[in-house]
Formats: structure tokens, sequence, C-alpha cells
């Protein structure tokens, strides 16, 4: 059974799934304008997008856009993710440069680091023994952008990142049919009450957001919404206020007036 988890003013795991807005800005003054977009709509979670940042390679840049973020929104929780080529983001970056680029992300003011378990065990482990040196947490993901695997090597992924330690266990993946959107959010759900760390999941694509929505049956402790779908950082993300007012709807907590 997943165990809650405290991360500042949030607690992942315990009551409604966890509500997180990507940044995906490509300079400082772009960071700007969506930090302050972004604060207004209150996530409970931010995630910043690095692969969407044009000077990522830059030490100095990344603190400095750390600072901006923090700036505005200095208790919500902030998820630093570099997603790669391979898993759908904006960049190719060879092994060693990412693992570099996730070390130096332990140093900054972060709270979480999300790292792809596919970079194989070696510089997973690194990663998530760094990381924790530095008392950061870690997000273990896998993401598909093509289909959605089968009901056992969806196991198998939340079992590899359990086993690594890694504090949080997510998989995303593409969802081409109805039985593909079940599948991710059983395998979730399974995940959940196997492992002690709060499972995330999502079915991407048009036929996939019902699972950011009915996060109640996959037991996915965080959901990934945007401000507008301009600013989606993948397939299917609907806008955090209609989320929001489905997730009451769901949990039984609207009422008519
Ligand atoms: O891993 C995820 C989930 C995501 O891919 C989604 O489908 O909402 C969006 C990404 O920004 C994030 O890193």
């Amino acid at each position: 059974m997943s165990k809650e988890l405290p991360i500042k003013n949030i607690i992942l795991g315990k009551g409604s799934a966890k509500v997180a807005l990507p940044l995906t800005s490509v300079d400082d003054a772009a960071l700007v304008t969506d930090a302050n977009n972004t604060a207004q709509a209150s996530p409970d979670i931010v995630e910043w997008r690095i692969d969407f940042f044009k000077k990522w390679q830059e030490e100095q840049a990344l603190s400095s856009a750390v600072q901006i973020i923090r700036q505005v929104m200095p208790e919500t929780p902030l998820i630093a993710t570099f997603r790669t080529k391979d898993e759908g983001g904006q960049f190719a970056i060879i092994p060693d440069d990412y693992e570099q680029l996730l070390i130096h992300l332990t140093t900054l003011d972060i709270d979480i680091i999300d790292v792809e378990i596919g970079k194989g065990p070696a510089l997973v482990n690194k990663v998530i023994k760094k990381a924790h040196q530095a008392g950061k947490l870690i997000i273990a993901s896998s993401h598909d952008f093509d289909k959605t695997p089968t009901a056992k090597q969806l196991a198998e992924r939340f079992d590899e990142m359990a086993e690594a330690e890694a504090d949080i266990l997510k998989i995303a993946t593409m969802a081409n049919n109805s039985e593909d959107v079940l599948r991710t959010m059983s395998a979730s759900e399974q995940a959940a009450k196997h492992h002690n760390q709060p499972v995330v999941s999502m079915a991407m694509g048009q036929i996939g957001t019902i699972s950011r929505l009915a996060t109640t049956v996959s037991k996915s402790a965080i959901t990934f919404a945007c401000l507008s779908q301009k600013e989606a950082s993948a397939p299917g993300q609907v806008r955090i206020n209609e989320l929001r007012q489905i997730q009451n709807i769901l949990e039984g907590k609207s009422h008519e007036s």
C-alpha cells in the first residue's frame, strides 16, 4: 500500500491527486510570465520542463531560472524534468550529459528530480544516490509515446522503479484504444497496492484523457494539467480549472447551490 509522502505544503498520496502544471518556457523572459500565470492557477506542484529551456546546458542559467520560479512560487513543490527525445522530450542528450545535468540539479533549490528509468541501472542508481544525499526526492519515469506496453511489462516497470528506491513511480503510455487506457489505469491501481511509493500514471492521447481525471480509480497520486492547450506538455492534458471541477464531481465534493 503506497505511503503518504509529505513534500513542502502537500502530502502526496493523501486525499485528491495533486495537480501539476508544467512550465515549458524557452527563456527567462518567458519563464517570468509563465511562472506568474502558473502561480495564479495555484497548482499543487509545478514541473519545470528543462528540455524546453534553450540554455539548459549553462549551469548559471539553470540557477537563475530556478530563482525566477522560486521568487514567484516559494512554497510549491518543484519537479525538475529533462525529458529526453527518446521519451518524447525536445532534445536528444548523451547519457553522460544527462547524468551530469541531473546531478547538477541536486544542488539547486528543487524538491523532486525526474529520472528516466530506461537510461539503465548504473545511471539511475548513481543519480538516486546523489539526490538522496542532497535531500531531494526522485520520480522514476517511463514514457511510451507510441503504444501501451502489456500489463506484465507495466508491472515490471513499476517494480524496477521501486527496486531502484525511487520515491515516486511514474508511467505515461500512449493510448490508441480503450483497452490501452484500461490497462494503464489497472496497472497503476495494482502498483499502488503493492508498492510503498506513490504511483503516478497517465494514458496519453485524447482517449486517455479519462485517466487524467479518474485518479480515484487509477490511484495516481499526481495528475498533469495545463493552463491552456498551447502550454500542454503532453497530448490529452486538460485545463487546470476544468480538471479541478471534474475532480470535485468524481470525489463527491460538488454540491448544487
Ligand atoms: O511525465 C510527465 C507526464 C506528461 O508526459 C503527461 O502525459 O502529462 C507530461 C510531462 O510534462 C511530465 O514530465
